[in-house]
């Protein structure tokens, strides 16, 4: 039988998670999402068919598992409101939740439930989601199972044995998706310049990154060594790809990946305070 899996928070990561659980075949009615106002819920009814409600400790009755999908800033007070429930429930407990330790959640829940911190993507929506995974000492064998068919309905799962690596994997994965999109807006932008009609940039751009994703993975030469497939010897592709080295793309993506986990880091301080 499917895992019951409840939603606390209906926003951007949890509608993409469901979405992809869905299409996966998870069944709709396993699925319940909360929010505070029925303004993310309705949505999610209409397109999914899945439960909705507006009270966290009634949404969590009969749970296998309850994701923890609401904002650093406002887990605190949902976790401190659940926590009587849920130590008597004791469903896994899987957290999406950029920065705040296992620990601080734990404390928050009252001690001693077995807690899975989940650093997932929003790609999930379309099935190619990146989850890193990490588990604390109350989690077993057969939860860590439970876990990793969960998420990977919806993508690749990483476990990291290391917690603090998660601000790692926020930085590649977890906020990596507003790197590309970044790319695909300074390509397009790019490309009209050049004299494309915008759509027609945007649709190169995007299947160029989506072909290039497919044949790394497929590959077993490493990037480097598919990108020196495609730069001939004094040829168009040499010239922008000096170009980008030139301009220190390499030096921006580690200060851009060394500034999210940092904020990673720094939003444990700000809103995890036990
Ligand atoms: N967006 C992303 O790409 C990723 C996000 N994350 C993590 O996912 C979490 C959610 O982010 P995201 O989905 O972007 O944020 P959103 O703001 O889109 O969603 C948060 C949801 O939580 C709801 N909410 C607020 N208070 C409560 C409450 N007391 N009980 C139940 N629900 C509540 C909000 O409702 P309302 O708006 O009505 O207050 C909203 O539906 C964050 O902790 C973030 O770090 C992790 C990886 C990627
Ligand atoms: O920007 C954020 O804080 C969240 C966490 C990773 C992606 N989005």
């Amino acid at each position: 039988m499917a895992s019951r899996v409840t939603f606390i928070g209906a926003g951007n990561m949890a509608s993409a998670i469901i979405g992809g659980m869905i299409d996966n075949g998870h069944p709709a009615t396993a699925i319940t999402a909360t929010s505070p106002s029925d303004a993310f819920l309705a949505p999610l009814h209409e397109r999914y068919g899945i439960r909705t409600n507006t009270d966290n400790a009634s949404a969590v009755q009969g749970a296998d598992v309850v994701v923890l999908a609401v904002k650093p800033q406002v887990m605190r007070e949902v976790c401190e409101g659940l926590s009587d429930t849920l130590q008597r429930l004791r469903p896994l407990i899987v957290s999406v939740a950029a920065g705040i330790d296992a620990e601080t959640l734990d404390q928050w829940l009252g001690g001693g439930l077995p807690l899975i911190r989940c650093m997932p993507n929003t790609p999930s929506l379309v099935g190619a989601g990146a989850s890193g995974l990490f588990a604390n000492a109350e989690v077993n064998a057969e939860q860590r199972a439970q876990a990793t068919q969960l998420l990977e309905a919806v993508g690749l799962v990483e476990w990291v044995e290391e917690e603090a690596l998660l601000d790692a994997v926020t930085a590649v994965s977890g906020s990596g998706p507003a790197y590309f999109f970044l790319m695909f807006e300074a390509m397009e932008e790019a490309g009209v310049k050049l004299g494309l009609p915008a759509e027609t940039a945007r649709r190169l751009a995007m299947q160029t990154a989506l072909g290039a994703a497919r044949m790394a993975q497929q590959s077993d030469q490493p990037p480097a060594q598919l990108k020196r497939n495609v730069m001939s010897p004094g040829g168009t592709t040499e010239r922008a790809v000096e170009h980008l080295e030139q301009a220190g793309l390499r030096d921006i993506m580690r200060d851009a990946m060394d500034a999210c986990a940092a904020r990673a880091r720094e939003m444990a301080d700000e809103f995890g305070t036990r």
